[in-house]
């Protein structure tokens, strides 16, 4: 069952948590599952039944009593809310090793979101044809925001370039970025930046190997609360 949807901000967390849903929604449609209950469905997500079904209640989404949810409308109602359903045009900055591989992985555009066009600063790869699209010199961003309408730009730049990309991305009208940049990024309050911090991921990684390998070493993590984190600026 679900009632009118609410007209709040998702709060952060939950949004954290929702792809890991909508991934095990996928896998249960694929096999022919049409209904699940919350338990089943929190067991499959790693996460506790009561936080499942507060996330789901806060988009309107509560299921029917003794049948559980159906697999494909909650699919379609998590992605209808939080926009998965709509085709997100990308534009990605920085063609070396990991631009390169992020130009060419099929998973984003299984999740909607399109390449429309590739930047790169070395005039050494303008004009180079990379997945279905000639990367283009820094200065035409401008441009090529204005015919592509990208609504989310990727940085995949060294660091020191970083926020000189993010700035030229948000004069661009850019207001969805994402950052491979193991940096703070300043940006206007209208802007969201999402950083994925790989090496962060590993640092607490290494910290929980070494707590278990010597509890005693145990200290409150300050970066409990979810199985996978990509630092949320704004
Ligand atoms: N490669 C990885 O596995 C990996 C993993 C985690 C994080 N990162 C981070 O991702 C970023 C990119 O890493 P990489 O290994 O792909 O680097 P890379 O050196 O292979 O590629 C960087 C690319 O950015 C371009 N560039 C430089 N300055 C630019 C500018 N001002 N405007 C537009 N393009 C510019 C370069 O020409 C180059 O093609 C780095 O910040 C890195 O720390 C990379």
């Amino acid at each position: 069952m679900t009632q009118a949807r609410s007209q709040q901000p998702i709060p952060g967390a939950t949004l954290a948590r929702l792809p890991g849903y909508l991934r095990v929604l996928a896998e249960l449609s694929a096999d022919g599952t049409h209904t699940v209950s919350s338990d089943q469905l929190a067991h499959a997500c790693g996460v506790h039944p009561a936080q499942l079904r507060r996330d789901l209640s806060s988009l309107g989404s509560y299921g029917t009593r003794g049948v559980g949810y159906d697999v494909d409308t909650l699919r379609a109602e998590i992605g209808d809310e939080i926009g998965w359903t709509h085709d997100w045009p990308v534009v990605i900055v920085g063609l070396g090793n990991l631009g390169s591989a992020l130009a060419g992985h099929a998973g984003f555009s299984a999740r909607g979101f399109r390449v429309v066009a590739l930047i790169d600063a070395d005039p050494a790869r303008e004009g180079e044809l990379l997945h279905g699209h000639r990367i283009q010199p820094m200065e035409r961003l401008a441009e090529v925001v204005a015919l592509d309408h990208p609504a989310i730009g990727v940085i995949a730049t060294p660091v020191a370039e970083a926020q000189k990309v993010c700035d030229a991305l948000v004069a661009a009208g850019i207001t969805s970025v994402l950052n491979f940049a193991p940096t703070t990024l300043t940006v206007p309050p209208q802007v969201t930046v999402r950083t994925v911090d790989l090496g962060l991921e590993l640092q607490i990684l290494a910290y929980h190997a070494q707590v278990s390998q010597d509890p005693r070493q145990a200290v409150v993590d300050p970066t409990s609360g979810g199985a996978s984190r990509a630092s949320l600026q704004a």
